[in-house]
C-alpha cells in the first residue's frame, strides 16, 4: 500500500512557545486516523503542517500526494455562490455537462441534490457540513484533513453526519486525518487512534481498530472506549 503522508521528527514552535515536539508518524492510501488530544495540544497545526500552511520549525513532512481536501471546523463556504457553485469552483474538469453532472452525483452522496441551487444562508450548519464535505470530495482526493468537522452540531445531527462519512470512507478508499476531542466518534470512524498529550503533541498511545466500521456494535464500542478512556484522561 502507497505512504501518502510522512511526518519524521517534526517540531513546530510559535515564538517562543513550542507546539508539537519531534512527532513521527505516517498514513497510507485509504487509512482512516483519528488525533484524539486535549485542546491546545497542536491538532490542528497537524493538519496545517499536512497542507503546507505552516512550515515545521524542524524535521521534515513529506505529502505524496497533491489530491487533498480540507473540512473546517466551520464550513466556510462562498456565501455569494449557490451551493451547486461551491462544489463547482473547486472542480477541475472541462466539460462543464458532465462537470454539473458530477456535481449533482456528489451532492447526491451526502443527501443534497435537491438543494444544490440553495445559498448557503438557506442552509442548516449540519447541511452546510455536508456541503463542506461534498465539496472536499469533489476533488477527488486521495487525502481528506478534517477538524473536528460536526463539534457544533447537536447529538443526532452528529450522529447522522458520522454515519454519512463512514458510507463514504468504506465506499472511496480516502486516507482521512480526522481531529477531534470524542474518544467514541474516534472509535466510530477511524483505523488507528493516535492519542497525543497537552505537552509537546506527542504520542502517548495508539490503538489499532482491526473490525470493520460496520461491525462496531454498542457492545464493542463500549468495551474499546474504556480501555481508550484510560489514555485519554481528561480530554
Ligand atoms: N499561527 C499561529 N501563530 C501562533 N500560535 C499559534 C498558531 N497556530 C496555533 N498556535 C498556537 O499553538 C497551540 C496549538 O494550537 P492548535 O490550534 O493546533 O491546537 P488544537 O489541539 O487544534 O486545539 P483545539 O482542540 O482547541 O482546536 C495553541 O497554543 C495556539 O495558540
Amino acid at each position: 500500500m502507497d505512504v501518502l503522508l510522512e511526518f519524521n521528527s517534526v517540531s513546530v514552535s510559535f515564538y517562543e512557545e513550542k507546539v508539537i515536539e519531534n512527532l513521527s508518524f505516517s498514513l497510507k492510501q485509504g487509512d482512516v486516523i483519528a488525533l484524539l488530544g486535549p485542546s491546545g495540544c497542536g491538532k490542528t497545526t497537524i493538519l496545517n503542517i499536512t497542507s503546507g500552511l505552516i512550515d515545521p520549525t524542524r524535521g521534515k513532512v513529506s505529502l505524496h500526494t497533491k489530491k487533498f481536501g480540507y473540512v473546517f471546523q466551520e464550513p466556510r463556504l462562498l456565501p455569494w455562490r449557490t451551493v451547486i457553485d461551491n462544489i463547482l469552483f473547486v472542480m477541475r474538469e472541462k466539460n462543464k455537462t458532465d462537470k454539473k453532472q458530477k456535481a449533482i452525483e456528489i451532492l447526491r452522496m451526502v443527501s443534497l441534490d435537491h438543494v444544490a441551487n440553495y445559498y448557503p444562508s438557506k442552509l442548516s450548519g449540519g447541511m452546510k457540513q455536508r456541503v463542506s464535505i461534498a465539496r472536499a470530495l469533489a476533488t477527488h482526493p486521495e487525502l481528506i484533513l478534517m477538524d473536528e468537522p460536526f463539534s457544533a452540531l447537536d447529538p443526532k445531527l452528529k450522529y447522522e453526519l458520522q454515519q454519512d462519512v463512514i458510507q463514504l470512507i468504506d465506499e472511496n478508499h480516502i486516507g482521512i486525518i480526522y481531529v477531534t476531542h470524542d474518544p467514541l466518534e474516534a472509535l466510530r470512524l477511524a483505523d488507528r487512534i493516535v492519542v497525543l498529550s497537552s505537552q509537546g503533541c506527542s504520542i502517548i498511545h495508539e490503538m489499532k481498530i482491526a473490525k470493520k466500521r460496520n461491525e462496531r456494535d454498542y457492545e464493542f464500542l463500549t468495551q474499546v472506549e474504556i480501555e481508550l478512556r484510560k489514555w485519554v484522561g481528561g480530554i
